[in-house]
C-alpha cells in the first residue's frame, strides 16, 4: 500500500456562512473555496478528505508521505507529530487531522468497512444535541434576545433534538459579553423547553474566575449538563478553580494547543469533569482515539467537538464516556443541511427521536457528488 500519489482538487460553492472573530454566522451569499484532498497507493487504493490547503500538499505532504506505507497511520501521525515542531504555522492540528482522516477513509475503502468497523464497533446511532451559532446584533429572525434562544430551542425539541447547546452573543456584537445577558437567555430558555431537554452553554471565551462562576451557579440551579470554554483555556489553574468551586460539570479544552498532551494535562490538574476532543483538535481520529481511551481509563465522560463524518464513525467506536454528536452549528435563518453541497446526502442526518446514525458506506462514509466537484472545479 505505498503511497504513490498525492493530489488536490478546488472547487467554489455557495456559502451562507461568514466568519468573524473565531466564530461562525449567517451571511450573505458568498461564493467560497472547498479542497479535495486524495491520496493514492500503487495498487490503486485512495483515500479522501475535505480542506486541506493546495499549496501544503507541494510544499510539505508530498516529500512526507509519497513512499510511505498508507496502512501505517501510527508512523505517519508520529512522523507529522515531529515535523510540527518547528512548522506549527504551516502544519497545523488540522491540516495533520485531514491526512489521517484520507489513510482511514483509504483503509476503509480498501476492506469495504466504514472506519466505525475498523475501529471495533459499539454502538450505531448516537443522540445529536442543537449547537446553536453565536447571538446576533439585530439580524432580523436571528439570535438577538433571549426569547429568540428560547424560540429556537422550542424549535429544535419540535424537530426531535433532545439537548440543545448554546452559544450566546460575543464580540464585537454591542453589549457582549455580558453574563447576565447570558444568565437572562439561559433562564428563559429552560422556562420555555421545561426539564425534559438536556442544556449546555458554551459562552465568551474569556471571562474571568469570577464571572465564569456566577454564570456556572447560575445554570447549576437551572439543572445544565455543562458549561464549555468560558474562560482562556492557557489558564490551566482557572479550570481547576472553577472545578473545584461548581458543582456543574466543565467541559474541555476545545481550543487549547498540544493535541493529546494537553488533554492528559488537564485530566491530570483536575481542570475538566468532562474532557473534550475533536477530530481537526488533536490532528485526526488516530490520536482522537488516544484521548477518548485516556478519559475511559480515568472513567470519565469525554465529548466531541464539531460534526461530521469522521466524528461519527469515532462515535460509533465507543459507549461511555461520549454521549452526543455536536450538530452544528445553527441557527434559525441557515438551512442546515444545504452547507456541503458537495455531498450528495448530508452526512449526518438526525432521525425523529434526535439520535444520527453511524454512515454504513466505506471509509469515513462520504457521499461524494462527483458531478459537482467537476462542475465547480477551478484551478
Ligand atoms: O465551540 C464550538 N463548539 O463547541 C465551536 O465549534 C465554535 O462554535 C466555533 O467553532 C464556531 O463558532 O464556529
Ligand atoms: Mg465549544
Amino acid at each position: 500500500m505505498e503511497i504513490t500519489r498525492l493530489g488536490v482538487r478546488v472547487f467554489t460553492y455557495t456559502s451562507f456562512i461568514r466568519r468573524g472573530f473565531g466564530h461562525s454566522h449567517p451571511g450573505p451569499p458568498n461564493e467560497a473555496r472547498q479542497t479535495l484532498f486524495e491520496i493514492e497507493t500503487r495498487g490503486g487504493a485512495k483515500g479522501y478528505a475535505f480542506g486541506v490547503p493546495a499549496d501544503l500538499v507541494e510544499r510539505t505532504l508530498k516529500p512526507m508521505l509519497i513512499g510511505e506505507n498508507a496502512l501505517y497511520r501510527e508512523k505517519i501521525w508520529q512522523k507529522l507529530s515531529e515535523l510540527q515542531r518547528g512548522n506549527g504555522s504551516t502544519l497545523s492540528d488540522a491540516h495533520m487531522a485531514l491526512v489521517d482522516v484520507a489513510l482511514w477513509d483509504l483503509a476503509g475503502h480498501a476492506v469495504g468497512l466504514p472506519v466505525q468497523k475498523l475501529l471495533g464497533a459499539f454502538r450505531d446511532k448516537i443522540p445529536a444535541y442543537a449547537s446553536t451559532m453565536c447571538g446576533d446584533a439585530d439580524l432580523k429572525g436571528g439570535l438577538t434576545c433571549p426569547e429568540a434562544y428560547a424560540d429556537f430551542a422550542e424549535q429544535c425539541k419540535e424537530e426531535g433534538y433532545t439537548a440543545f447547546k448554546m452559544h450566546p452573543w460575543m464580540p464585537p456584537v454591542p453589549g457582549a459579553p455580558s453574563v447576565d445577558r447570558d444568565i437572562e437567555m439561559c433562564v428563559a430558555v429552560r422556562k420555555r423547553v421545561g426539564d425534559g431537554m438536556h442544556l449546555m452553554l458554551d459562552p465568551y471565551h474569556q471571562y474571568s474566575r469570577q464571572e465564569a462562576k456566577k454564570i456556572g451557579r447560575a445554570i447549576e440551579e437551572l439543572g445544565f449538563l455543562w458549561m464549555e470554554e468560558p474562560m482562556r483555556e492557557a489558564s490551566v489553574s482557572s479550570y481547576t478553580w472553577l472545578c473545584n468551586e461548581l458543582d456543574l460539570d466543565i467541559c474541555g479544552p476545545e481550543t487549547a494547543p498540544g493535541q493529546i498532551w494537553t488533554r492528559a494535562e488537564w485530566v491530570k490538574a483536575g481542570a475538566c469533569d468532562i474532557l473534550r476532543t475533536g477530530v481537526l483538535d488533536v490532528g485526526g481520529i488516530t490520536p482522537m482515539m488516544k484521548t477518548i481511551h485516556l478519559a475511559e481509563a480515568h472513567g470519565m465522560s469525554i465529548e466531541l467537538h464539531q460534526n461530521g463524518a469522521a466524528t461519527l464513525q469515532a462515535l460509533g467506536a465507543m459507549q461511555i464516556p461520549g454521549r452526543f454528536f455536536e450538530r452544528g452549528l445553527l441557527h434559525p435563518l441557515i438551512d442546515y443541511t444545504k452547507r456541503t453541497p458537495w455531498l450528495a446526502t448530508l452526512e449526518d442526518p438526525m432521525d425523529k427521536d434526535g439520535f444520527v446514525h453511524v454512515p454504513t458506506g466505506p471509509g469515513i462514509g462520504w457521499d461524494i457528488d462527483w458531478d459537482f466537484i467537476a462542475a465547480n472545479e477551478v484551478n
